[in-house]
This record gives C-alpha cells, structure tokens and sequence, in this order.
C-alpha cells in the first residue's frame, strides 16, 4: 500500500520487448512487490544502441504488445517516451522524461543480469546511477554481480528463473513452434494476428527451395551428361 507522505516509488523497466515474455513480467513483479513501487512503467525502445544491427520489430507492434501484456496488472503502465522521442534510446533521456512526468519521485530502473553487466558502456552511466536506484536481477545463463558498480547505487534481487528471451520466442514462430506461455496469451495472439516473426521461417523455407532447386539441376545436368 502506498504511503502519502513518502515520494512515489516508480519501477522503470526498459526494454526491446520483441516479444515481450514472461520473463520481462516476472522481473518486474518481483521487483515491484521487493522496493513496494507503485507502478512499474514498461518503456519500449525506439533504437537501443547496441541493437543497432538487428532487424526489430515496428515500435508500434513492440509498443501494442506491451499494453496487452500489461492490461490486467493495476501496478504496471506503459509509457511511449522512447518511441514518441525517436533516434537512438539512450536511459539518461528516459530517466529525464519520466521525471518530468512524475517529479520527486523516487526511481528504479530495472535490468537484468546481462543489460546490467554492460551498464558501464551505457551513455552518462554516472549521470543515471544518480537519478535512479538501478536493480539488477537474475536470469538463466547470466551472472548476476554489481562488480565495479557503486554499492549504493545498485540492488541484486533473485527472481523466479525464466529461461525465456526473445530471441528464442522469434525463432520458435519462424519455424512454427508454440510460444504459449513463455508470452502472455493477448500477444500469441497478437502475434498471429500480424503475422510477426514469420521472416526467419519464410528466409529458411526460402534458402531450402533454392538449394533443392540448384540440386534439381545439377541432378539434370548429370543425367543430360553435361
Ligand atoms: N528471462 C529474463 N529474466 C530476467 N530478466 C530478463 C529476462 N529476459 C529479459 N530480461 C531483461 O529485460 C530487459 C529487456 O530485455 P529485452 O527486451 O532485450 O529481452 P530479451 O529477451 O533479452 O531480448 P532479445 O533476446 O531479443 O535480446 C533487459 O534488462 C533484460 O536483461
Ligand atoms: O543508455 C544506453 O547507453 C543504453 C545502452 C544499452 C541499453 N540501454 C537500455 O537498456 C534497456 C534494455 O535494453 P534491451 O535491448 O536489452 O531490451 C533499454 O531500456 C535500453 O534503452 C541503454
């Protein structure tokens, strides 16, 4: 329950969410329920940094997936701050646009173990570790550690291991896996709907048709004698 006379506690849990899992919702339940925040704002990337490579999904998809993955919690909002700002998502502009929105509150961002262990590289890393109290947590197959981190800038917390990532959900719909329950139920749907993550199923059915369709020929070319 929230205290009137203390400054709102707000989670931030920043993410790519290309589908948003399970995994991402634990993570902040439990961090929500451990700092007793008062709401834990999902923030979409518009361009993270270090994905700057990859082919990610419309903002508008990662963005509508999140609102369904998050309806049903009173605690968790999302917010479009990311995606409306555009360019490359640096933490310090989101740090500085949630604070504009909820001035005096009191900050947690929340990462997990493998975005933590690179928080050094991030742009103004000093800068966020002031405005906001970052909270590291456990995920499967990453080490959680505040090594080099000030000490009092930085909480570990165990959550409920989820070997879930997003990479993973892609790959399972491109080659037409089930991704019930690793994502929310709203966003197998909405995957579905849209027909997301079909790419790496059409590339591969596509490189399979090519190499029987050189194949053939070789074959024929045997058999005319060439
Ligand atoms: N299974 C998980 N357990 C704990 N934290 C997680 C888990 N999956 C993602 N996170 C954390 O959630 C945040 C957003 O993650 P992101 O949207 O990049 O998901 P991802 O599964 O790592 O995606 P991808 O596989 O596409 O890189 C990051 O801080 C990440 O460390
Ligand atoms: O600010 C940075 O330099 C920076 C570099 C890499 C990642 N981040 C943030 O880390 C969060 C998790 O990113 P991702 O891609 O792992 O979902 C997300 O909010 C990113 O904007 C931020």
């Amino acid at each position: 329950m929230s205290d009137s006379t203390r400054p709102l506690r707000i989670g931030i849990m920043g993410g790519t969410f290309d589908p948003i899992h399970h995994g991402h919702l634990v993570a902040a339940s439990e961090v929500q329920d451990v700092f007793n925040l008062d709401e834990v704002i999902f923030v979409p990337t518009w361009a993270q940094p270090f994905k700057k490579d990859r082919r990610v999904s419309p903002a508008e998809h990662r963005y509508l997936m999140t609102v369904i993955a998050t309806a049903s919690n009173p605690r968790f909002t999302v917010s479009r701050v990311d995606i409306d700002r555009g360019g490359t998502t640096y933490t310090i502009d989101t740090l500085h646009d949630i604070m504009a929105e909820y001035p005096g509150a009191e900050l947690y961002f929340i990462t997990g173990a493998d975005a933590l262990a690179q928080i050094l590289t991030w742009k103004d890393n000093e800068e966020i570790m002031s405005l906001a109290h970052m909270v590291g947590v456990t995920r499967p197959g990453h080490v959680l550690t505040d090594t080099g981190l000030p000490a009092d800038k930085i909480s570990l917390v165990e959550v409920p291991a989820m070997a879930i990532s997003s990479t993973a959900c892609r790959r399972r719909v491109g080659r037409g896996g089930p991704v019930w329950y690793l994502v929310p139920d709203g966003v197998v749907q909405y995957i579905r709907k849209y027909g997301l993550y079909r790419m790496a199923e059409r590339s591969a059915s596509t490189t399979s048709m090519t190499a029987r369709v050189a194949r053939e020929q070789s074959l024929r070319k045997e058999s005319e004698g060439e």
